[in-house]
């Protein structure tokens, strides 16, 4: 059959319709691979029929009707030598009542469903039973709406016709890799042979996309590398120990009341050799909740002001800031330095006898929000950036702090207190170094977490009496209202009149999100010092608050937190010596899901299990936020299922890199095509 030469109009829709799917070029063409094949090259008789199969029978009309309600639709008997089914369209043209018509004989296509009246096929596909059979397995590929299968299709094998399939990969690696041909990949996904394993195919475990998912990840693999390459071949100033004093670090370690533990050490030891580098450094620095960051960002921060330069500390939000604002500044006054505070909020004055100091050079340690990077900052001399809870910032704010530094970038360290999983960072943050403190100080005990309904309301209030008699202090965390801000501030509001109440003599304090800066400031100094008992809060307490005292935690509404989130306010008691509780409040019925995070929040206070945890509900581009971008350059290797091929993958990398450059930049040109914003991003 001769098909109609179509309009430029459908031309150009069917174009926008493939860039929908990321289509354009031919080779994206060639790397559209079907999602499963159908195959029609034998026909199965009704006698097999069972819901979700797709089958393919020949046999004949017994009687057609048009059922007018509760919904027009056509319906067909159709049957053949093992049984009868029913067919079912309910949008169809006057000539397809015509076709089933009692008595004739078609060949019908599609999958069977479980209907009112027993099995169906709903808007099947129908031929004429002296058609051919074709001979090879026909793919099924990812469309969207408005584009037929048979366009696909066409487009793919015409791009085969055209694209250059020959190996990037010499045959000796691919041998000792034991892999397909690319072509051979190629070729098996687009058109399996009947005997082609078709379970391993659509379940994408078969040796062609082993191939395909391996090509991809080494691509990745060898992105990264470059990305850092090009990042080693920048220039930064080299922050060395002095040589005729004591360093401002073992100042600052011996004016710590405590020891470092054995993680500190090492992590401070990686961010001192990176610091001491002509290249700037770019580190992630990950502990889970309470491991002490702080004093290690304090620690790298001295060797910059050694070297006569400054470091500025960002964080996400006013408390976060203002908490780490707490800690280091006391530090820096010790050892005599200037630290400096600022946020959007600061009065005029202040602010800008602020920005006079950060810019002549007084001001050695900044410490502030967002309102660093804001225009009107001007740093002296930033030799080291650090950015606490990267993943809150997007990637351009973060890059604005880097690009603050006069003569070349300053070194940055970023901090994270959500851990990411091992496969999951060697895949996605493989062009950063990473350090780990995977050792809480010592002396701390377990946090304690119950479960409890709310319907016990009454019982956890009288609890909270028991620990503050006990010495302890308590944060009460109101639910999280997704729709409503103002909803939520009222919900705050309520129960801290409730708990005042309800604990008469004790002094109960309320901190949220639309204080002013200053009540923020003054009530969270007042929990500090022991003068509020309890403290009812709405997240803003999240991250980075440090009150070790803090004992037991209650979180109202639990079932409505994330998996992180939850881990992230329990991590705000635990943080002494004193035995601490977290109740997890919750009101029945609870749904699959918050069943599963109470269930890990229950069984376990190790952050990477949790982040592996979250993760596997919530998959890796929402867990990861602002690296999405960077997410969709894996379209067929599942970093965690492939985790075995990440690691050949990155050797290999390696070795192509150092051995066969030509080899790797052809490589990475096959597959980066168009997507080189990620190498930027
Ligand atoms: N080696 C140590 N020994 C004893 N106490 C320590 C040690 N290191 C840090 N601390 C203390 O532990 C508490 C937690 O440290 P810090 O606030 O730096 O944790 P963090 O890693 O930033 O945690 P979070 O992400 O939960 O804010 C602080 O009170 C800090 O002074």
């Amino acid at each position: 059959m001769r098909s109609k030469p179509s309009s430029p109009s459908k031309r150009r829709s069917a174009t926008t319709l493939l860039e929908r799917l990321g289509l354009s070029t031919p080779l994206d063409f060639v790397l559209h691979f079907p999602i499963r094949y159908e195959d029609q090259t034998s026909l199965q008789t009704i006698s097999v029929a069972t819901p979700g199969r797709h089958l393919q029978i020949e046999g004949e009309v017994v009687s057609s009707e048009v059922i007018y309600r509760p919904r027009k639709y056509l319906t067909a008997q159709f049957r053949d030598n093992t049984g009868t089914i029913q067919l079912r369209w309910l949008n169809f043209y006057p000539s397809q009542i015509q076709q089933m018509q009692a008595g004739k004989r078609w060949r019908v296509r599609g999958e069977i469903r479980a209907g009112y009246q027993g099995l169906e096929m709903v808007h099947p596909k129908v031929s004429s039973p002296s058609q051919p059979l074709p001979t090879s397995l026909t793919p099924v590929y990812p469309s969207t709406e408005g584009l037929a299968q048979r366009a696909i299709r066409q487009h793919i094998e015409t791009a085969l016709q055209t694209v250059d399939l020959s190996d990037t990969l010499p045959p000796a690696v691919v041998q000792a890799y034991g892999l397909l041909s690319f072509e051979q990949a190629v070729d098996i996904l687009h058109r399996p042979k009947p005997g082609d394993d078709l379970v391993c195919l659509e379940d994408r475990t078969h040796p062609a996309w082993l191939r395909v998912k391996f090509d991809e990840l080494l691509a990745q693999q060898l992105s990264l590398a470059y990305a850092r390459e090009q990042r080693r071949e920048r220039r930064a100033e080299p922050l060395l120990p002095p040589t005729d004093r004591i360093s401002l670090a073992d100042k600052l370690l011996a004016h710590l009341p405590f020891q470092l533990t054995g993680a500190q050490q090492r992590v401070v030891a990686e961010i001192h050799a990176d610091l001491a580098q002509s290249y700037p450094m770019h580190r992630l620095l990950q502990g889970d909740v309470g491991s002490g960051k702080t004093v290690v960002a304090a620690l790298a921060a001295m060797r910059a002001i050694d070297n006569g330069k400054q470091a500025a500390v960002m964080a996400p939000t006013e408390i976060l800031a203002e908490q780490h604002f707490l800690k280091l500044e006391p530090w820096a006054r010790a050892l005599g330095l200037r630290c400096v505070w600022l946020s959007a909020g600061l009065r005029a004055p202040v602010k800008r006898k602020a920005l006079a100091e950060i810019a002549c050079g007084q001001a050695q340690l900044v410490v502030g929000t967002q309102a660093l990077i804001q225009s009107g900052v001007e740093f002296h001399d930033l030799g080291l950036a650090i950015v606490d809870e990267q993943h809150r910032f997007g990637v351009s704010q973060r890059l604005s702090l880097g690009g603050k530094a006069l003569g070349g970038l300053p070194h940055q360290l970023t901090m994270s207190a959500t851990p990411i999983p091992r496969s999951l960072a060697m895949t996605f943050f493989g062009d950063l170094d990473v350090s780990v403190i995977d050792e809480r100080p010592p002396g701390r005990l377990p946090v304690k977490t119950k479960l409890v309904s709310a319907s016990r309301r009454t019982q956890v209030i009288e609890g909270l009496r028991d620990s503050v008699n006990k010495g302890g202090q308590v944060y009460w965390v109101c639910p999280l209202v997704e729709e409503s801000e103002a909803l939520q501030l009222q919900t705050a509001v309520d129960t801290h009149e409730m708990l005042r109440q309800a604990l008469p003599g004790l002094t109960v304090g309320l901190v949220h999100g639309r204080m002013s800066a200053a009540d923020k400031t003054e009530v969270m100094q007042r929990f500090k010092t022991g003068e509020i008992s309890v403290l009812v809060a709405t997240t803003v307490i999240e991250v980075g608050v440090d009150v070790p005292n803090a004992s037991q935690m209650v979180i109202e509404h639990a079932e409505r937190f994330g998996l992180a989130q939850l881990h992230q306010l329990r991590g705000r008691v635990g943080r002494g010596t004193r035995e601490s509780v977290c109740v997890l409040m919750y009101e029945p019925p609870l749904s699959a899901e918050a069943k599963y995070r109470l269930k890990a929040m229950y069984e376990t206070d190790d952050g990477f299990e949790i982040a592996r945890r979250d993760l596997q509900l919530r998959g890796p581009g929402e867990f990861l936020g602002a690296r999405q971008s960077g997410l969709s350059l894996l379209r067929f290797a599942d970093f965690e299922a492939d985790a075995h091929w990440v690691t050949r993958a990155k050797e290999l990398a390696q070795r192509l890199r150092q051995e066969y450059p030509d080899i790797a930049r052809r490589h990475i040109n096959r597959w980066m095509q168009g997507r080189e914003a990620y190498l930027n991003g």
